[in-house]
């Protein structure tokens, strides 16, 4: 932080930073992990930073933890356990909750001081975690999954990115990892990064998947404080009649995801389309 701006700098997006005025520094922590920050923000909110990298802002993660959430929850027939990998923040959590059908939740994030950190700091985030129907476990996702197969009918990657503690949930093992877990007709969705700064790994992690689930895609949302003002998803599904494009049940209380937004999200633009498509 330098003269009152974070200045979120790294070499996955060469020459560029998004910067944050901020207002007060509320936690600097060294987990066994990652470097955990949180800052109160003028003009976003508190903001969670891990390794340099913005995980959040309360003004604008409700675009991310809404579609992350909603895109293979609303396209579920009957969801009724939920797994989410990462998500430490709770915002997920939230999301998945409003799924009148959902039983229970389980959150499983390799790093405590994250869960503990939002606790504090991020309360429209966390809140949930409480919730009677979620289980919060700390530890590696990659162990949770072994143990659990044919167990969740979604499970929900929402992970850091490929550089550090989040670098193995971006492989080809992970996902079929995924794959054993889901019960008949699950469907995953992962933090899939940006077509601006990483079409290469998102082709990647579009073939990987195509190659282990029978319907998979590319969507994306759009978020002011992530690189380049927007992230995707791969959004799968076990069951090859499965239409990931169409929601088959309305979600209330969201203030980014609807039907429309839905339907548009996997709509790519020409320089992405072709890649994409053919992986
Ligand atoms: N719920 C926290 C979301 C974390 N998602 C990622 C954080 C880092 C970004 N560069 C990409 C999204």
């Amino acid at each position: 932080i330098q003269d009152g701006w974070f200045r979120e700098i790294s070499s996955q997006w060469p020459g560029q930073a998004m910067t944050l005025k901020v207002n007060k520094i509320l936690h600097v922590e060294k987990s066994i992990y990652q470097d955990v920050l949180v800052f109160e923000s003028e003009t976003y909110g508190n903001v969670l930073v891990l390794d340099g990298v913005i995980q959040c802002t309360e003004r604008d993660e409700f675009s991310y933890q809404e579609m992350i959430s909603h895109l293979p929850l609303t396209t579920h027939p009957n969801p009724k356990k939920v797994l989410v990998i990462g998500g430490g923040d709770g915002g997920v959590v939230r999301e998945v909750l409003r799924h009148d059908s959902v039983e229970e939740v389980v959150l499983c994030d390799i790093d405590e001081a994250v869960i503990r950190v939002s606790k504090m700091y991020l309360p429209h985030m966390s809140a949930l975690l409480q919730s009677p129907k979620v289980t919060v476990f700390v530890g590696d996702g990659f162990k949770f999954l072994s143990d659990n197969e044919a167990t969740y009918d979604v499970i929900i990657t929402d992970s850091s990115d490929p550089v550090g503690p989040a670098e193995a949930l971006f492989q080809k093992p992970y996902f079929q990892l995924l794959y054993n877990a889901l019960a008949p007709g699950g469907h995953i969705s992962t933090q899939a990064e940006c077509l601006w700064l990483h079409l290469p790994l998102i082709s990647q992690l579009r073939n990987m998947t195509s190659q282990i689930f029978p319907v998979c895609e590319y969507a994306c949302t759009t978020i002011p404080t992530y690189p380049s003002g927007q992230i995707g998803f791969i959004v799968a599904s076990k069951d090859a009649t499965r239409n990931l494009k169409e929601p088959r049940r309305k979600v209330s209380g969201t203030r980014y995801y609807n039907e429309d937004i839905h339907r548009s999200a996997f709509v790519l633009p020409e320089f992405a389309r072709t890649i994409l498509a053919n992986g």
